[in-house]
């Protein structure tokens, strides 16, 4: 579904000290995978801490339309009674995938394989989107796919008939690419073989082996090499969602910025295809510890004390950018309020997210009064101590924009303001009241 058609324009203003405890929402890319491995698991699947934000709610409503029985138990705690393998049924309407990426393009993998036709739209940012870095690949199945010009959405994937499977070197690093190729091959017989170069989230691999199949994965001199065995018989595991460390990242920013601010996060997962920001924080100087780490739902989590102090700018290197594709626009920010002068280098992919992520926020902090450069794969923050602030940020649909300028707005001198913080509600649904909590002034 489509995000609401009215803006929502907000407002963030120079805060006291955050304090208090932070309990952030499930995890978003977990989430996505949970309710679709549910849908091709035969049996009953039991989710805890799903992540209820309108890009997987979007998920759950597709799952349905293809013959999967989903239900909501209470907060968070989901049922999907699965089809198996190979069992999606020819969905009657379009699927609408709203603002999601991840949704899409995993969607897309599940069914290319299947012997129905479906039609995938989404909303003006996601329509904006490449398709074809997935659809390309899954047309190595056997599949066939009719887009619009620069094949972008609506997309039509009549499913493989007689699948057969695929090896494939994704061109780029991007854990959807992976995992659409994974999910078509688990309805292939014999081995998909996915080669990336970069490492990228693995939570499919992982969530792969928990349901039951085959799945292996070998460093090479090419890259990962991940080897699925088709035709698995999934078999429903209760999922616990660990919490989202792409959404902690917005309060531990906001307590690292505010002068006096001292916040825990609790149970963020630690996975290390996600830990890019937090290395780089430290890196920094960042007054960040990381308590009591356990495993939970097969992910490595930590419970973070996050207090302000000064920080430094650094280098990010390139091989790092996929381990925290998501946090550059907050990371951003934070360049902005340290001394001296971060590099982003490798990012080329914030180009091709709900918005071109490194000229939204290179336009919105300059306005601000930050000092930032950018070229095609790389952009620079010359960090003041500070900022300005005083201006409004237009987010494109882009939730992650909007929350990096809010969470500017509560350090800098004057207040600044976001168009529309509607897309907020996509990945982290609770954003306003949690950070308000913290004591945060944000409306
Ligand atoms: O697989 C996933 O769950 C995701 C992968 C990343 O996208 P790419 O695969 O395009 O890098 C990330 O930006 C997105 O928020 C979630
Ligand atoms: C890029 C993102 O999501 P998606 O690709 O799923 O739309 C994101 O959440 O920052």
């Amino acid at each position: 579904m489509s995000h609401s058609a009215e803006p929502l324009p907000m407002i963030a203003r120079r805060s006291g000290p955050l304090k208090g405890e932070a309990k952030i929402p499930g995890d978003k890319s977990i989430s996505h995978r949970a309710l679709i491995l549910g849908a091709l698991s035969v049996g009953e699947t039991h989710i805890t801490g799903l992540l209820e934000g309108q890009d997987v709610l979007d998920t759950a409503k597709a799952m349905q339309a293809f013959g999967a029985q989903v239900e909501r138990l209470g907060e968070g705690e989901w049922k999907v009674n699965g089809v198996g393998v190979g069992g999606f049924a020819e969905p009657e309407g379009v699927i609408d995938c709203g603002n999601s990426g991840t949704g899409v393009r995993l969607i897309m993998g599940a069914m290319a394989t299947t012997p129905i036709t479906a039609t995938f739209t989404g909303d003006a940012s996601l329509s904006r989107r490449p398709m074809g870095r997935v659809t390309d690949p899954l047309e190595l199945f056997g599949c066939e796919v009719t887009a619009r010009e620069g094949k972008r959405l609506p997309v039509t994937i009549k499913g493989a008939a007689e699948p057969v499977p695929a090896r494939y070197k994704t061109p780029v690093a991007s854990a959807q690419i992976k995992s659409a190729v994974l999910l078509a091959g688990l309805n292939a017989p014999g081995q998909t073989v996915v080669i990336e170069s970069e490492p990228t989230r693995d939570h499919t691999e992982r969530m792969l082996a928990g349901f039951g199949a085959t799945i292996t994965t070998e460093a090479t001199d090419e890259g990962r090499v991940i080897t699925l065995t088709g035709r698995p018989e999934l078999k429903p595991q209760p999922v616990a969602v660990p919490r989202d460390p792409s959404s902690a990242a917005f309060p531990v920013a906001a307590a690292l910025l505010v002068p006096g601010s001292e916040i825990r996060v609790p149970g963020v997962s630690r996975n290390p295809t996600r830990d890019g920001l937090y290395v780089t924080l430290l890196e920094m100087g960042a007054d960040i510890t990381f308590e009591n780490p356990r495993e939970e739902g097969g992910e490595p989590v930590a419970d973070l004390l996050v207090r302000h102090g000064p920080l430094k700018g650094v280098t990010v290197p390139p091989e790092r950018a996929a381990s925290m594709i998501d946090e550059f626009p907050v990371l951003s920010v934070i360049a902005a309020f340290a001394e001296g002068t971060t590099v982003m280098q490798g990012v080329h992919e914030l180009r091709v997210k709900e918005s071109d992520r490194i000229a939204a926020m290179e336009i919105g902090l300059v306005a601000n009064g930050g000092k930032v450069e950018s070229t095609e794969d790389s952009m620079t923050v010359h960090g003041t101590g500070g900022l300005k602030g005083g201006a409004t940020a237009a987010t494109h649909i882009d939730h992650r924009i909007a929350m990096s300028f809010l969470v500017a707005g509560l350090a800098s001198d004057q207040p600044i303001s976001v168009d529309d913080g509607s897309p907020i509600a996509t990945s982290f649904p609770d954003f306003l009241p949690l950070m308000k909590a913290l004591g945060a002034e944000i409306a």
